[in-house]
């Protein structure tokens, strides 16, 4: 579990990044950050593995403040995927993924072993091992990308808009290849976007920024799309209404969570108006696991 008491990060230029925030991030389900540019978010997930430290407030990791962490030894524990793959364009798919089970000192030739199979993990090709980052399309890149962020078998995993530069086709086949990894792995994720139906997508919990790092409201997607915290959370995820895959609709009965194609995709069962404050994320977070999560469930990928 990762929490963050009242963090606040002002860098030295002045600029207030994140305000006075407080998450529960449980273990082994996916949190997803997302908000406009410029909301904190990244600074968020890198305060997690000290790329960023906070000005006041504390980060804990299981228990432990992560200030007395060494951050070389955080970083190398902890699960890393950026946007654009992050690879090193000079080396081959494999050396990629075997990176920092390297630096950490696995042997090669059983680092190599591991990333082949995680390459079998991610769904890429193992024939595809010593090619070149630049002889990959974008979708495989992530895929490295995501591979050689499991490759230190975190428990943490921190994915920073890693699918954002890739088309929306492969972009859904990613997102259903995380969650169906996820299934398997169980890995604590902590996932930033600026695309809510991702959000909605991906996320047991979901947490709407404003600028600033202010928390507009974090709930379970269920429970968000029911019951909008205010005009903005609304605007915000009412913005590409007609597009999204899930939506709520009120029946004598009660809530039902309905796909884009107007087949009941789960049923509501007494989300709270809103739940802001984090001790109710890490149990909303559960309740949302019991729900099929939209366009997965249409492809028969119900979450359990
Ligand atoms: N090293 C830095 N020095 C000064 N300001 C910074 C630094 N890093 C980030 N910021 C500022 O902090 C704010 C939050 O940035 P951050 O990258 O966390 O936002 P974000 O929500 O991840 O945005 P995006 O979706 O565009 O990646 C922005 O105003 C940004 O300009």
């Amino acid at each position: 579990m990762i929490e963050f008491r009242s963090v606040t990060k002002r860098f030295p230029d002045g600029t207030l990044a994140v305000d006075d925030f407080s998450l529960v991030v449980p273990s082994r389900r996916i949190t997803v950050l997302v908000g406009s540019s410029g909301s904190g978010k990244t600074t968020i997930l890198r305060m997690v593995n000290r790329m960023v430290d906070p000005t006041s407030g504390v980060v804990e990791i299981d228990g432990e403040d992560a200030q007395r962490l060494k951050p070389v030894a955080l970083r190398r524990s902890i699960g890393y995927v950026m946007q654009n793959s992050g690879l090193l364009p000079h080396r081959k798919v494999v050396d990629n993924i075997a990176t920092v089970p390297l630096l950490n000192g696995v042997k090669k030739k059983e680092a190599r072993a591991r990333a082949l199979e995680l390459m079998d993990t991610v769904g890429l090709d193992r024939s595809m091992a010593d090619r070149y980052p630049s002889q990959l399309s974008g979708g495989q890149q992530q895929r490295v990308g995501v591979a050689r962020g499991l490759a230190v078998d975190p428990n943490i995993l921190l994915m920073d808009e890693p699918f954002g530069a890739v088309d929306p086709i492969v972009r859904d086949e990613l997102q259903n290849e995380l969650l169906r990894l996820q299934r398997d792995i169980g890995k604590t994720v902590l996932f930033v976007t600026h695309d809510i139906d991702e959000a909605f997508r991906l996320g047991d919990q979901v947490v709407i920024f404003r600028t600033g790092g202010i928390v507009a409201q974090q709930g379970t997607p269920a429970e968000i799309l029911a019951h909008p915290a205010d005009e903005f959370v609304a605007s915000f995820i009412g913005a590409d209404r007609g597009r999204r895959a899930l939506h709520v609709e009120s029946t004598p009965t009660g809530s039902v969570l309905v796909d884009a194609d107007g087949r009941a995709a789960g049923r509501l069962a007494d989300a709270p108006a809103s739940s802001t404050d984090g001790a109710a994320a890490g149990v909303s977070g559960a309740k949302a696991a019991t729900l099929p999560v939209a366009g997965a469930a249409a492809q028969g990928e119900g979450r359990t």
